[in-house]
């Protein structure tokens, strides 16, 4: 058995890029750039006020000294002229600061007479100025290939000035569950030996909050022939399949002959992680075909742990990145670990990480409070509550 780093470069080195795609800014949220971004225009656009108050020469702005206010400047509608030796302007947050101007008192600090201001004691030293292109300068890149367009990057990008961009093609991904028990949820009730299909809904969720379109969700029995059959299809309407159960060494094990005779060239097959151990992971082509154990904390945890890093790179981001371990504090004591490194579930909460009390991998209501995976050392002795272990979001 390989280790979960091992296997994990294997993936990353054998998946490739999709090709990009022209979108508009409307459509860019989740996508991940193909053509870095660079900015149309300066940000701020000139020197700005941080504040509203009045704009000043900071050498005149002196306790007490009356200035002569000879205009106003707002955001979108500056001040026209210059500004002269004892005079202030009335400005506003965003305003382009007026020439002759170095620097904005508050408002709080302000004293109106008319078309007179002072100000009292205490305003202090800041100017209250943006600087021209102190955020970014007009040519500059704002966001690189391969940067994934969150909430937070949509802010830059639209910023930028920018209408359209690049991203690589969203990655169509099929979802096949195998195993004569699985019944569409909703119906297992109704057949003595019936089990809901469950992973597919959360593999196929969390397909599609990495930026992934479910090209399709198919159910198969234990049977050769229609395995076989929902493998072509698979791989026919999309751009990567994932496969749920029979990843085992059992004799309804059927994910990987499945794909006999279709060309799937393996990477990697058992690993020396808990829970996770028969994921394996092959090329049918330059189609990803990931096989996920059928127990469904172990389907969850190593789709997060696979699936995300490769549907990252599929889309041109980095896919170790999505699974960089950090340093977070324990809120249980946790037992010594096995000789297989461990994932486990557990809750964030203020005290720290606390672990689920069912680490079953069959395992299914953990699954909904569980935010977090922590990673153990195989062999890691005790752990106690108050020590830092790593974790990455679940
Ligand atoms: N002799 C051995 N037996 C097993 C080994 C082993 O090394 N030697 N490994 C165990 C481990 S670890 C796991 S994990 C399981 C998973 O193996 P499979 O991928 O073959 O899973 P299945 O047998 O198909 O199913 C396991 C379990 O999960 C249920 N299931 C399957 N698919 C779904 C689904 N889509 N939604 C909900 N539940 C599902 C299934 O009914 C079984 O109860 O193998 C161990 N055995
Ligand atoms: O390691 Mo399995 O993946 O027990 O559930």
């Amino acid at each position: 058995m390989i280790s979960y780093d091992e296997a994990l470069a294997r993936l990353i080195g054998a998946v490739q890029s999709l090709p990009g795609e022209a979108i508009g800014l409307d459509a860019a949220e989740g996508r991940t750039l193909a053509k870095r971004v660079v900015a149309a225009i300066d940000a701020p656009r000139a020197d700005v006020s941080a504040m509203d108050g009045y704009a000043v020469r900071m050498a005149e702005a002196r306790a007490g000294d009356w200035l002569n206010l000879v205009g106003e400047a707002a955001a979108g509608a500056p001040f026209g002229g210059d500004m002269s030796s004892g005079e202030a302007v009335r400005i506003f947050t965003g305003a382009y600061v007026p020439t002759g101007a170095d620097c904005v008192v508050m408002q709080e600090y302000a004293e109106r007479n008319g078309d007179r201001v002072r100000f009292r004691e205490g305003f202090g030293p800041a100017r209250h100025i943006r600087k021209r292109a102190g955020d970014f300068a007009k040519g500059a890149t704002v966001l690189e290939v391969g940067q994934r367009l969150t909430p937070r990057a949509m802010v830059a990008l639209a910023g930028a000035d920018i209408a359209g961009i690049e991203v690589t093609r969203r990655p169509k991904v099929a979802v096949v569950a195998t195993g004569d028990e699985l019944e569409q949820p909703g119906s297992a009730h109704l057949s003595p030996h019936g089990l809901p299909e469950s992973g597919s809904y959360g593999v196929g969720a969390l397909a599609m909050s990495c930026g992934a379109t479910l090209a399709e969700r198919m159910r198969g029995r234990d049977d050769l022939d229609v395995l076989s059959g929902l493998a072509r299809r698979a791989l026919d309407i999309a751009d990567c399949v994932v496969i749920i159960g029979g990843a085992s060494v059992g004799d309804h094990d059927l994910a990987r002959p499945m794909f006999a005779g279709i060309g799937l060239h393996e990477h990697f097959a058992r690993i020396a992680i808990k829970p996770g151990k028969p994921v394996w992971f092959g090329m049918c082509g330059d189609k990803p075909v990931l096989g996920l154990p059928g127990n469904p904390t172990s389907a969850m945890v190593t789709a997060r742990l696979f699936l995300v890093p490769l549907l990252a790179a599929m889309q041109g981001g980095n896919g170790a990145d999505e699974v960089r371990f950090m340093p977070q504090i324990l809120a249980a004591d946790l037992p010594p670990n096995g000789s297989r490194e461990a994932f486990v579930r557990a809750r964030a909460t203020e005290e720290g990480l606390l672990p689920a009390d069912n680490q079953e991998s069959g395992a299914q209501a953990p699954l909904a409070s569980s935010d977090w995976l922590i990673r153990r050392s195989p062999n890691d002795g005790p752990c106690s509550s108050g020590q830092v272990v790593r974790a990455i979001r679940f």
